[in-house]
């Protein structure tokens, strides 16, 4: 009795019982550990005593309070400050959200200057050859912790195939990316001893499960296992009013409704894993961010990180140039009436309201060049690991979070649905000192962004011209980027025709893939590709091996050359055959696969070439 006496007194402050105001909470309290109480005190004083109205007398329901207080426990220990914190974070996010504060006040927008990129040109070139060393110093995160809400696939984005040609997904595909940039940049320098690329994967318990599985099914996609880790975010608690208060789940009164807090969660991650420390000592320079469902996005980085390194960026953004309305965000200079000035992405729905308040009345629209003039932020960041660190040492990796409550009516009292604070990745930047050397890198979104992110019913619906981003339009992008290159490369490659998959129209150009050991930047293709070669529109073209070289090779139908990095292959001659060819399907067919479904089409392999190469030695296909 006397350990009850001394809960209540120490719940009792100013004389006051404050336990008392919550009848159901008193009666529980024997059953409570101190820590419990404790928190129970916290969330009392934070205003959460709603969270306790329908606890059911001591002896009923025991186990489940216990588990209401292990959630409490870590949802306070995995934010920092504590819950408290994020209560009150939220109260002051909610009251200017309410009152309609604008996040930007004082800044003024304007158009950054940045490092523009032509593929191919020589200085291109140049930033390609520069960003192949470095990557033997560079640690790649891929943050896969998104539900990936608005595609509605029921898997894990990163094991949809990015093409379905080779059906390679994009795990795998980022895997090879990441192998084959360690062994071209250590036989650049001529290593003794090769480095491992590190490779981190934030994970979310959405995705955490299913995505080792996918690794570990597949023997780790060639890396090592200890070179890939695996960091999983935590979620957040919801709130269902403008007083913070905390959402419980409608279906269990003892739990606590939770949501992503957001890709800015890696920060913090990093920064609390004690790896970016390992990094530095292993000499390792430079942290590279990136997303889920981008299939073009190692086309851009060796040149990004050559522009990094070059420049002496500490954070580097990739950026395409961007269609008014177009779900990215827009890179932008903002400049504060006293002075500041900041190079930060303001993301795609605060662009619009922002330029409007500054005196811009048309908004988010395109300029005479049919683009906005704001570079799209893909978010793949460049970050320098000395300065990432000092910085993380003083923030913690706390990122600048906000809150988007949908609103039922324009009184701003009550939510559509519960809400949560969140923080993105890009963000970063808002807390460095002003001599922080903030840049951005642009290159044509054909070369480098291709994200699947909307469902076949929201992407038909894309204003006409603006891209799809879709399973569909990601695809086409890789065939697209292929044979463009290989069109610079001297390759003719025949012009694409229209079609409609799943209500999108998408341009088809000749199915050309390969393997980026094959060629990870333009001087590569360049080598491999020697002079007389052509490919019809209808062809299917996949190079499965790393010596394989074209010359005077007329195409006209399906070619799968794999061969062995011992095997060196001559291609040349005339091949023709039936080919593949695309098969719409509606997405509404159950019947198929939800991975083809939402593509629109599946590939019918009617005829084909396929040549293997398991041997060394010399070889010519003719
Ligand atoms: O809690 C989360 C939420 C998301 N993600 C991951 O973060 C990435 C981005 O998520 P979304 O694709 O949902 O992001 P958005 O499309 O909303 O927007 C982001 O990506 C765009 C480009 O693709 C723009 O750059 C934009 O400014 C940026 O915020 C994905 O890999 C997703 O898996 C997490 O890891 N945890």
């Amino acid at each position: 009795m006397s350990s009850v006496l001394e809960k209540l007194s120490e719940l009792s402050i100013g004389g006051h019982n404050w336990v008392s105001d919550v009848p159901n909470l008193q009666k529980n309290l024997r059953i409570l550990t101190q820590d419990q109480i404790d928190l129970a005190k916290m969330l009392l004083h934070e205003g959460q005593s709603h969270l306790f109205a329908n606890w059911a007398e001591q002896g009923v329901e025991d186990e489940k309070k216990t588990c209401f207080f292990n959630q409490v426990s870590r949802l306070n220990a995995n934010y920092p400050g504590g819950l408290a914190a994020y209560i009150q974070k939220a109260r002051q996010l909610l009251t200017d959200s309410k009152a309609g504060k604008n996040p930007f006040e004082g800044f003024t927008p304007s158009v950054p200057s940045g490092e523009v990129l032509t593929f191919g040109d020589d200085n291109f070139i140049m930033f390609e050859e520069v960003g192949v060393k470095e990557a033997r110093k560079a640690a790649f995160v891929l943050v896969a912790g998104g539900l990936g809400e608005r595609l509605g696939y029921n898997g894990i984005k990163v094991a949809l195939p990015s093409e379905t040609t080779t059906g390679t997904c994009f795990l795998q595909n980022y895997i090879a990316c990441i192998l084959a940039l360690q062994e071209a940049s250590c036989k650049l320098l001529e290593d003794k001893y090769p480095v491992e690329i590190p490779f981190v994967i934030m994970t979310s318990d959405d995705t955490h499960t299913p995505t080792l599985k996918l690794l570990e099914s597949n023997s780790f996609f060639g890396m090592k296992p200890g070179q890939v880790k695996l960091l999983k975010q935590e979620k957040v608690a919801c709130l269902d009013d403008n007083d913070a208060r905390i959402a419980l789940d409608p279906n269990d009164k003892y739990m606590i409704q939770t949501k992503p807090h957001g890709h800015g969660d890696v920060h913090s991650l990093l920064y609390n894993s004690g790896l970016l420390n390992i990094w530095h000592d292993a000499g390792l320079r430079w942290v590279l961010f990136f997303q889920d469902t981008n299939g073009l996005l190692f086309k851009a980085i060796p040149a990004s990180l050559g522009v990094s390194a070059t420049k002496g960026y500490h954070v580097n953004s990739l950026a395409v140039p961007r269609k008014a309305k177009e779900a990215i965000g827009g890179i932008t200079k903002l400049t504060h009436a006293d002075g500041r000035t900041m190079v930060i992405n303001v993301e795609y729905n605060q662009l619009d309201p922002l330029l409007r308040e500054t005196g811009h009345s048309d908004g988010d629209s395109n300029c005479e060049t049919g683009y906005s003039p704001f570079p799209g932020n893909i978010n793949q960041l460049i970050l320098e690991l000395g300065p990432y660190i000092k910085e993380l040492n003083r923030t913690h990796g706390a990122i600048a979070e906000f809150v988007n409550p949908k609103y039922k009516d324009s009184s701003k009292t009550s939510f559509k649905s519960s809400t949560r604070l969140e923080c993105m990745m890009q963000d970063y930047p808002k807390t460095l000192p002003p001599t922080a050397r903030v840049g951005f890198t642009v290159m044509d979104a054909w070369l480098a962004y291709a994200p699947v992110k909307n469902n076949p019913e929201d992407a038909a619906k894309v204003p006409k011209g603006n891209p799809y981003h879709s399973a569909t339009s990601g695809e086409m992008a890789i065939y697209r980027a292929n044979s463009l290159i290989l069109r610079k490369a001297g390759v003719q490659i025949a012009d694409p025709t229209t079609a409609v998959f799943n209500g999108q129209e998408v341009e088809v150009w000749p199915r050309i893939t390969w393997k980026p050991k094959w060629a990870l930047i333009f001087s590569d293709v360049k080598k491999k590709v020697k002079k007389g070669c052509s490919v019809s529109q209808r062809s299917t073209l996949v190079i499965n091996g790393e010596n394989i070289y074209f010359e005077g090779l007329s195409l006209d139908g399906t070619l799968l050359i794999n061969a062995v990095s011992e095997a060196e292959v001559q291609v040349t001659g005339s091949v023709k055959n039936k080919g593949w060819a695309f098969k719409p399907i509606d997405y509404k067919d159950y019947s198929l696969p939800e991975e083809n479904r939402i593509r629109g089409f599946v590939i019918e392999k009617l005829e084909q070439l396929e040549k293997n190469y398991s041997e060394p030695g010399q070889f010519s296909l003719q």
